[in-house]
């Protein structure tokens, strides 16, 4: 795993005495994640296996791991991305995780990598989808990721489930996610998330969102992650979301609305300067929010494209904007407040933390 970029080491030097003691102090520090896309959070060593084990099966099956092994390939160079070539990877990730025991085996996986970071909440996030040839279908899809939650070996980490919308889902499509979100919810499902690539398709599930919201769910929307959307930005606030991902370009007006509403971010730091949407770390969104009190959620988004586990972006945040020990266990404590999951989850997590010792 390649190390994070530490913009001002002499701040860190002088608190933490050096970049390894500020990566194991974030390593260490219980943290919550709110923003992981299950399918970009795969470790690369996963991803490895399944390809290998595909590789002696039929024709298409060793054609598919080909495909996944040369995006491995690929991400072991790329340190930058372009918003535009970035979904088409995903095609190959999925050609591995289309069956059920391998479903499972990944979450088992991803929940096991964000434990032994030291995070202690996560809300995982995935796209339910059929795949023809092997039976799967968006209702098996949700049934087995929450099976592989309830039956993952971790102890020290809690997970729930928010289910994806893609843009490119029909308006039919996007309702049938939202029933299904309905249905599983006392399953571990606690909401349902917007995402997919900007540029794909225009925002067309306002009223599969207004239903989660009118049945309780919670939601959190991809918001301005690429330039010159402002009405759909507008339209998708008047959604009420719950927390919004990204939220890298908006009008002033739009951003005002999203502080005075105090609606929480999840900011994703690494993602956001890989997929040049922000120029610098240090002029990443976050810096105005941090300054403002604005809740902001440090997330990975896609901890294994963009090589950084949540522990890298504390430790990101922490160079960057020269933040203290005591900063960093206040941010991650008041990501707290944020969370999808009832108050009996936040008093049980709030214990979690303040019984925490470095
Ligand atoms: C750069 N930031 C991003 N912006 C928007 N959507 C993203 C994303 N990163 C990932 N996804 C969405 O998550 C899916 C993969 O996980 P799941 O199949 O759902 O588990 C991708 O296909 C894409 O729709
Ligand atoms: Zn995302």
């Amino acid at each position: 795993m390649k190390a994070p970029t530490v913009p001002n080491t002499s701040f860190v030097d002088k608190e933490f005495g050096g970049v390894d003691q500020l990566l194991e102090y974030c390593k260490a520090l219980p943290k919550i994640e709110l923003h992981a896309h299950l399918n970009g959070s795969i470790s690369p060593e996963s991803l490895r296996q399944l390809a290998e084990k595909r590789l002696a099966g039929t024709v298409g099956e060793a054609e598919a791991a080909t495909g996944a092994l040369s995006v491995l390939e690929a991400l072991e160079w790329k340190d930058t991305f372009d918003l535009k070539d970035f979904f088409p990877m995903f095609k190959h990730i999925y050609a591995l995780t289309n069956n059920m025991a391998w479903l499972v085996f990944i979450v088992h996986g991803v929940i096991k990598d964000f434990e032994d970071d030291g995070v202690r909440y996560l809300e995982l996030r995935s796209t339910p989808r059929d795949d023809a040839s092997t039976g799967l279908t968006k209702e098996l899809y949700v049934q087995t990721v929450l099976q592989a939650i309830s039956t993952s070996p971790a102890t020290k980490i809690s997970t729930r489930l928010i289910l994806t919308i893609d843009r490119r889902h029909s308006p039919e499509v996007a309702m049938q996610i939202v029933d299904l979100a309905i249905r599983f919810r006392d399953q571990g499902v606690v909401g349902v998330d917007l995402a997919g690539d900007p540029y794909a398709a225009d925002f067309d599930c306002k009223h599969a969102l207004l239903k989660a919201k009118a049945a309780g769910l919670k939601v959190t929307i991809h918001l301005g992650e690429i330039e010159n959307r402002e009405a759909e930005s507008a339209s998708m606030l008047e959604v009420r979301p719950d927390r919004l991902g990204h939220a890298t370009f908006l009008s002033e007006q739009l951003r005002a609305h999203v502080y005075e509403e105090r609606i929480a971010v999840e900011m994703c730091m690494t993602s956001n300067v890989l997929c040049r949407t922000v120029s610098s770390y240090e002029e990443h969104h976050i810096k105005e929010a941090l300054e403002l009190d604005h809740p902001s959620i440090l997330c990975t988004d896609d901890k294994s494209i963009f090589a950084s586990p949540l522990s890298c972006e504390y430790a990101l945040a922490a160079s960057t904007f020269s933040m203290t020990k005591q900063q960093l266990f206040d941010l991650s404590k008041k990501s707290i407040d944020a969370i999808f999951a009832n108050s009996e989850e936040k008093t049980r997590l709030r214990g979690v933390w303040d019984t925490w010792a470095p």
